[in-house]
């Protein structure tokens, strides 16, 4: 007998996933090996930045006082006292018509309130003269102000990314708390699997679901376990699975999990008495994504159908490892953007269409069936057409899921 299926919508389905996430706790890792990462604790300003005015520019540091009445008739002449470069404290005080020659980056030595540019002065070496007054603080970087003692300025939870790696680094942090990550494997099922080495021969394609979904955890800052391609056998996939799932925290299959009679994941849901979250979701492609628990571990059963497979990976298995990596923003960027060509087809679900994105523009990209391979590689976004549209024309205004972008996304809100 055909089973039958009852869809959720992809909202719900996400819904589910995440309420099942669990951070895994946290760990403590060398500030070079952070990247990636997310961010276990907020980061305060533990000092002022800088931590004391400094000149912004190779010249000289003067009292600005004693430049009043400076003009191109009438210039005022300076005497050059001491010479001091980025990381030197000058020991003198600055006195009247006084100077200190000074590189970017060195502390405004005692008395000196301002700072004049070479291009700014005329004949310099041990006097120089200026042509115009300057005032107080005029080109002095200030302490503190890029950031004061005590500031918030990192959130716990945050991607971190090179910009984050510069804070902490400011502040001293050779180690970082960090969430610790999801151990995930991969497993692509279906005898019709060659590796990506292998010659092609008839009835079978190579293997791109796996290599694919690797890439598309690394660039979440993501390693797996590669459990390779197990043929459609019940015996075989199940032991192999078991093992997987008892080896790590996530599994990922591909394949296998749709009706036909060599579809044998079910099979394997039910072996291993897993709760089931939904084996039917609202969305084109993907629409068999099935998601179950295991002894705690979750099993994400991919379709084999690789832009099926491709969007189950970023709606679905995407925000759940975020979730168990700590992180605080879960879902892919959405915006809007003008629909750059006529999109006719009905869209009985929810429609994730693989497209490419200008800023302002979006074209879907190319062939968009859910067996389609091209349209993942020529695509940085997803259209999303709610179910039970049609006829979107060129012109039209839609929603537009934003891929790869892993640093400081703003938020897909359900
Ligand atoms: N009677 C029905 N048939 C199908 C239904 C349905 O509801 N009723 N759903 C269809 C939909 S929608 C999809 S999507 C597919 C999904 O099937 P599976 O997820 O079980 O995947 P497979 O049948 O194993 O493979 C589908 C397709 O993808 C190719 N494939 C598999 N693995 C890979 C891989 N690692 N790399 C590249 N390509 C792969 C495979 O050769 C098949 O062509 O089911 C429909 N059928
Ligand atoms: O699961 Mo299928 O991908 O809806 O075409």
């Amino acid at each position: 007998m055909v089973e039958h299926r009852k869809p959720i919508p992809v909202t719900e389905a996400v819904e589910r996933v995440i309420n099942k996430a669990q951070a895994l706790g946290i760990e403590s890792v060398a500030l070079h090996d952070s990247y990636g990462r997310i961010l276990a604790e907020p980061i305060k300003a533990s000092h002022d930045v800088p931590p004391f005015n400094r000149s912004p520019y190779d010249g000289f540091a003067i009292r600005s006082a004693d430049s009043a009445g400076a003009s191109g008739d009438t210039r005022v002449q300076f005497e050059v006292i001491d010479h001091i470069g980025a990381g030197a404290v000058s020991g003198k005080t600055v006195e009247k018509q006084q100077a200190v020659r000074i590189m970017t980056g060195a502390p405004l030595p005692a008395g000196t309130d301002a700072v004049v540019m070479f291009e700014q002065t005329v004949d310099s070496g041990e006097t120089f003269t200026i042509r115009k007054p300057f005032e107080p603080l005029e080109n002095v970087s200030l302490q503190g102000e890029d950031m004061k003692e005590g500031d918030a300025v990192i959130e716990s939870g945050s991607f971190i990314h090179p910009g984050t790696i510069a804070v902490l680094a400011t502040f001293g942090y050779a180690q970082v708390e960090v969430a610790k990550r999801p151990v995930v494997g991969i497993l692509s099922t279906g005898t019709e699997l060659l590796d990506v080495s292998e010659p092609l021969v008839p009835g079978k394609i190579r293997n791109s679901n796996g290599p694919m979904i690797a890439a598309q955890l690394a660039r979440m800052g993501i390693g797996c376990k590669t459990y390779g391609m197990s043929a459609d056998e019940l015996d075989e996939s199940f032991n192999i699975v078991k093992q997987a799932s008892e080896e790590t925290d996530v599994l990922i299959t591909t394949g296998g999990v749709s009706v036909g009679d060599f579809d044998f994941l079910p099979a394997i849901y039910e072996r291993l008495e897993a709760e089931v979250l939904f084996n039917k979701v609202a969305m084109r492609p993907g629409s068999v994504t099935t998601v179950a628990v295991a002894n705690g571990k979750f099993l994400f059963g991919l379709s084999g159908n690789p832009s099926a497979c491709f969007t189950g990976f970023e709606l679905l298995v995407r925000p759940a490892i975020l979730k168990m990596m700590g992180a605080d923003k879960l879902y892919l960027p959405r915006t809007r953007a003008v629909l750059a060509e006529d999109f006719t087809k009905a869209n009985p679900f929810t429609r994730f269409i693989r497209a490419s994105y200008d800023g302002s523009s979006i074209r879907p990209a190319g062939f968009n069936m859910s067996n389609a391979v091209s349209s993942i590689a020529r695509g940085n976004a997803l259209i999303v057409l709610p179910g039970g549209t049609r006829g979107y024309q060129a012109g039209a205004s839609v929603d537009v899921l934003l891929l790869g972008v892993e640093e400081g996304a703003s938020e897909w809100t359900l």
